[in-house]
């Protein structure tokens, strides 16, 4: 499914409005009766329309005559002069005060309104938000938000569409119904929160007119990515399903391969290969028996590899994981580079591999193949020098232009965790808050390799890989809510990997 930003949005109504000579009236009419469609499941009688002036208030005009005629009964107010109403959303104001409706400029009465109503429609701000919300809106919002069931048009008011921070205060919704393409503030940051439910609706723009728009950022639908995993077919052996190495762990960290290999197996891999120190062979040894192991020396509290047992390595793997539980080291620099200049599989970099990688990341121009990093913010912070705050607000920009400049994969995680290969861009939504828990990266980590392993892209690896993670996440909610553990997420794995792939069923 295609994401947009405002502009872009902007551009697909002008193309639809200008080019295919749809007037903005019927655009505007078909959202309407697509908002009318979703509050007639809602089972309410009396509804309150709160509209601004521009066309998201027009939406909210439209609704109010709609709902009207089918004896709904509905209260609209509108907070700014009427005389800045113009164009689409003027026609539609004076079609209702035509009808002799009232539309009221008077908080108490909204306050009132809202304490009786089944549904509070939200048609305050849309995509033309710009800047933080006026202050003379914060109590309409805050009286929005009192709401027993609240519908946002399009977008909640005062969630920014393109970065989904909220703009000083917002309306947080129960459901959006937005029109045509999901926004990027309906599942970013803090606008993922505020939307609710949210619900695409067709509003008669020509699927062309939005192909021409050529958009570069998706997200998963009911098919999409489990479109990607591939059929195992019935005459197969271990062979088929790759042999991935994972190189991590220390001996205060043995916790971290441990996952990564147990969740290596339980994605698919052929033949897993876990290369830690072997100091740790005992714990490893006895919680994952159906790995084979690599045991190396420890020196100074770390693995230590040299370029003898890393050719070795790469003859028997192909595809391999580096950074879990391995310790951040400056003599891990080293084998780093090593591998990135001679390895040509397929590499997944994570954990205290990215921080031994921010201290010379100039390495990865030299990579033989292509790389995915799986930065925290955290790490992508000591990878770019960016600070969190400023990469959580940035998490589109800032991972494209790092997988573009040093041509690899970027996985930035988090609640809505960023796949791109520099050019295009996949938002992942699968996953809930119980994953930030110790561990659940290292699992990602093991999915990726597997993956890999099996011979999915890099790129298809990472979308893939991010959604199944994520997935299993939420199965292990239902079971054990935000108490669930990383080992959890490992037991969910399967779930996506099975026989008939067009029988698993996703909300
Ligand atoms: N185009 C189409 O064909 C279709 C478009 N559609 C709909 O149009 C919506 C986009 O409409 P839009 O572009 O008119 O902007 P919109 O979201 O109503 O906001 C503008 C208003 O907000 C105000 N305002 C802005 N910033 C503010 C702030 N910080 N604090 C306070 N106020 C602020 C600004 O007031 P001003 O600043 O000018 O005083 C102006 O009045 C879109 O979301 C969808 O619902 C559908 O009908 C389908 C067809
Ligand atoms: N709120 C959330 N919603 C969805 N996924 C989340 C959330 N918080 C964390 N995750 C996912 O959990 C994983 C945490 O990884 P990471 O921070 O590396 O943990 P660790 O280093 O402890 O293994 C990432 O894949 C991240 O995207
Ligand atoms: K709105």
């Amino acid at each position: 499914m295609k994401v947009v930003n405002a502009n872009e949005m902007r551009e697909i109504d002008k193309r639809a409005i200008e080019k295919y000579k749809i007037p903005g009236i019927i655009l505007m009419e078909n959202a309407a009766y697509a908002l009318l469609e979703e509050i007639e499941r809602l089972n309410g009688k009396r509804i309150t329309i709160v509209c601004g002036t521009g066309n998201n208030g027009g939406d909210g005009f439209a609704l109010a005559r709609l709902l009207l005629i089918r004896g709904y009964d509905v209260e609209v107010f509108c907070f700014s002069d009427p005389e800045k109403v113009k164009g689409d959303a003027r026609i539609n104001l004076d079609i209702l005060l035509n009808m002799g409706i009232k539309v009221y400029n008077d908080l108490n009465k909204l306050e009132n309104s809202i304490r009786y109503s089944d549904v509070v429609v939200d048609a305050l701000l849309g995509t033309g938000l710009s800047g933080e919300v006026k202050e003379e809106l914060k109590n309409v919002i805050d009286a929005i938000n009192k709401g027993r069931l609240k519908l946002s048009v399009d977008i909640p008011s005062g969630i920014n569409s393109d970065t989904g921070s909220i703009m000083g205060t917002c309306v947080f919704a129960d459901i959006t119904v937005t029109f045509e393409c999901l926004k990027l503030g309906h599942i970013l940051s803090e606008g993922k929160e505020a939307s609710g439910k949210v619900i695409v609706k067709k509003i008669g723009i020509p699927v062309s007119c939005i192909e021409e728009q050529s958009v570069k950022i998706f997200t998963s639908d009911k098919e999409y990515p489990i479109s990607l995993i591939k059929k195992r077919r019935l005459d197969t052996n271990k062979g088929d399903y790759g042999k991935v190495a994972i190189i991590g762990g220390n001996y205060k960290m043995s916790g971290a391969i441990i996952l990564a290999l147990k969740s290596a197996l339980r994605s698919g891999a052929g033949l897993v290969c876990g290369v830690f120190p072997k100091t740790i062979l005992d714990r490893v040894g006895a919680l994952v028996p159906e790995a084979v192991y690599f045991p190396c020396e420890e020196k100074h509290e770390h693995i230590f590899l040299d370029d003898y047992c890393l050719n070795i390595l790469f003859q028997k793997s192909n595809a391999i994981a580096f950074g879990v539980g391995i310790g951040n080291f400056d003599e891990l620099l080293h084998p780093l580079q090593y591998i990135l200049e001679h390895y040509e599989g397929p590499l997944v970099i994570d954990a205290d591999g990215l921080n031994v990688l921010s201290r010379n990341k100039t390495i990865l121009k030299s990579a033989k193949s292509k790389v995915i990093l799986t930065p925290h913010p955290g790490e992508m912070s000591r990878l770019t020098g960016y600070d969190i705050d400023y990469i959580n607000k940035n998490r589109i920009n800032v991972a494209k232009s790092f997988a573009k400049e040093y041509n690899s994969i970027v996985l930035l995680k988090g609640s809505s965790t960023v796949v791109t290969d520099g050019e295009f861009i996949y938002i992942n939504r699968t996953g809930n808050p119980g994953m930030a828990t110790a561990g659940s990266g290292d699992v990602l980590t093991g999915v990726l390799v597997s993956l890999l392993g099996q011979g999915y892209s890099p790129f298809e690896a990472a979308i893939l890989g991010s959604f199944i993670h994520g997935i299993s996440g939420d199965r292990a909610y239902q079971k054990h809510g935000y108490g669930l553990t990383a080992m959890d997420l490992v037991d969910n794995l399967g779930f996506l990997f099975k026989k008939d792939i067009g029988s698993i069923k996703l909300e």
